[in-house]
């Protein structure tokens, strides 16, 4: 059976990150990818000029029409700009109940811009975290969920990770990149199960896209039926490398790309 991976999300213009990265990461990961847009954005590697928000009722049409006909493995959650989107997501997933859903709660591009409603904050927490198999939050996200602080050392990291889990989802993975350490540590929270994923941190400016194309690694994974700390873990090691590369492209004047095909060019 061909691993079929969905991803509803943003489109970025500038290809790096939102669906344009999913399905590359996918695609990259040898999983077929469909896509439900949930807004447009008008960005670059430098930021974001505009958003156009696909109505909910288009958004839940693209959900019901890729599930009544692929079978779906897993689901990526990327931005999802609005609350009203986040009820047709909601109310659309519950209807086909895929296997796996992982959700990136998108609220703020590399940029520094704001991909989500301030008010839509509460929406994410109750209709979509009691629906994920995951949620990957990065450090400020992890903060502005919690209304807390960014957590300032690691033991706070994980102390945060497990008051998310808490919210209703099946796991955490907090992610490091917005840290200072010299690695990158994620911190997976499963059940009573807390595990660090340490990897070197890269210097280079060019991480547009890290975020999106991790969670739809993690998805690749599980729909290939990975169970979840394996689909995590091989998505770390995959994103390291796509992140070790970036500086093989010369793409746009701010933060440019991850480079998904390292390894074929
Ligand atoms: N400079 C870097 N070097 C190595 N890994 C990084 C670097 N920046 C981010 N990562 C990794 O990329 C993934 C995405 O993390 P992060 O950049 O925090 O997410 P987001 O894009 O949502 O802000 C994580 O696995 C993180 O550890
Ligand atoms: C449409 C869209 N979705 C998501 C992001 C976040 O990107 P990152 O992975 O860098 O956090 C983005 N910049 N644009």
């Amino acid at each position: 059976m061909t691993p079929v991976a969905l991803t509803i999300a943003g489109s970025d213009s500038s290809g790096g990150a939102g669906i344009q990265a999913d399905l590359k990461s996918f695609a990259a990961l040898g999983v077929y990818g469909a896509s439900a847009i949930t807004a447009l954005t008008a960005q670059n590697t430098t930021g974001v000029s505009g958003i156009h928000p696909v109505p909910a009722s288009f958004v839940t049409a693209q959900i019901d029409a890729v599930f009544s006909d692929l079978d779906v493995g897993a689901v990526k959650i990327g931005m999802v700009a609005q609350a009203e989107t986040i009820a047709a997501i909601a109310d659309g997933l519950k209807r086909w109940a895929p296997r796996h859903i992982v959700l990136d709660p998108v609220m703020v591009a590399t940029s520094g811009d704001r991909l989500l409603a301030a008010e839509a904050v509460d929406a994410l927490k109750t209709k979509l975290f009691p629906l994920a198999s995951l949620i990957t939050p990065n450090l400020p996200e992890a903060a502005a969920l919690l209304n807390e602080p960014v957590a300032s050392s690691e033991a706070d990291v994980e102390q945060q990770g497990k008051r998310l889990l808490a919210m209703g989802c099946r796991a955490v993975l907090v992610k490091g990149g917005h840290g200072h350490g010299a690695e990158s540590i994620d911190y997976l929270i499963e059940g009573a199960r807390s595990i660090a994923l340490a990897a070197p941190r890269i210097a280079t400016s060019n991480t547009h896209g890290t975020g999106c194309s991790l969670s739809s690694a993690i998805a690749a994974g599980l729909a290939k039926g990975e169970a979840m700390e394996t689909a995590v873990r091989n998505a770390k090691a995959w994103i390291s490398d796509a992140i070790a590369a970036a500086d093989r492209f010369a793409v746009g004047r701010g933060h440019g790309p991850v480079h998904h095909f390292h390894k074929y060019y």
